[in-house]
């Protein structure tokens, strides 16, 4: 079975480079949580695996689908959710499932019944007929992770699915991520939220200056470093060692 991504020597540079050389591997079914420091090139990776940007050299594969000279293919397995939701402020949150559903040709019977499931867990029920328009940040970036689920995707990508929600929304979020894994659906995600990278995560990469400085599972974090350590510590020691080492190579 092909990994669910493959990224190698993926690089992207704007006014300087931002993404220097990033491998990364993550097979069907896992949780993936990409940590890192502000401005370190985390959504550059993600929005270039969701076609939404060139990279300047590497490659990037979907379950064994080139994402860069097949994107239509590559798109039709996976599901992007920026951190700043696009909905159409006209529609209802079942409008707007229905059209997402359609551009995707999901077939309509199972669309509705896939919309009607989103909505009760995200817990939008009573709002689903009011337009979209009236809704506030957390209730637009519930809408837009469902308009992202509604196609059934094999990988999701998320970028700090979780800032701005409440503890409620958050909790309703998490479960519904946590279904799709269980039913072996592939997630990657951002997140600022250690706790949540801790709790939910089978896997986490840390990326300091457009790099990927390490990665595993807590307990191989906590290895590397050579001592028990909070998620916390191990975040703020390996960036710190990350930026030692771009100095030393500058
Ligand atoms: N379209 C763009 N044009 C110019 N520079 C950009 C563009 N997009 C991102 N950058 C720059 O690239 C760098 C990496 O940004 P990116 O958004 O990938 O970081 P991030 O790790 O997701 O940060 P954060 O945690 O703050 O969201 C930043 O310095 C940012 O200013």
């Amino acid at each position: 079975m092909p990994a669910a991504l493959a990224i190698s020597g993926l690089e992207k540079a704007f006014d300087r480079p931002v993404v220097k050389g990033v491998d990364l591997t993550i097979q069907s079914g896992e949780f993936y949580a990409l940590l890192g420091p502000n401005g370190a090139g985390k959504t550059t990776i993600l929005r270039m695996v969701a076609g939404l940007l060139k990279p300047d050299a590497g490659s990037i594969s979907v379950f064994g689908v080139d994402a860069l000279s097949d994107p239509v293919s590559a798109k039709r397995v996976m599901a992007w959710v920026s951190d700043e939701p696009m909905v159409y402020d006209r529609l209802t949150p079942l409008e707007y499932l229905d059209f997402v559903a359609g551009l995707w040709q999901v077939e309509p019977a199972r669309a509705r019944q896939s919309a009607n499931d989103l909505i009760d867990w995200l817990g939008l029920g009573p709002h689903a007929n009011e337009l979209c328009g009236g809704f506030s940040k957390g209730m637009l970036q519930k809408v837009a992770l469902a308009g992202a689920l509604v196609h059934d995707p094999q990988l999701i990508i998320l970028d700090e699915p979780l800032t701005g929600l409440d503890a409620g929304s958050a909790r309703q979020v998490k479960d519904v991520l946590r279904q799709r894994t269980a039913a072996g659906v592939t997630v990657i995600m951002t997140t600022h939220i250690l706790e949540v990278a801790e709790r939910m995560a089978e896997r986490i990469g840390i990326i300091a200056q457009g790099r990927l400085i390490a990665e595993g599972n807590l307990a191989e974090l906590r290895t590397r470093l050579g001592r028990e350590s909070s998620l916390e510590d191990i975040f703020l020691d390996l960036v710190a060692q990350g930026q030692d080492e771009d100095q030393d190579a500058a």
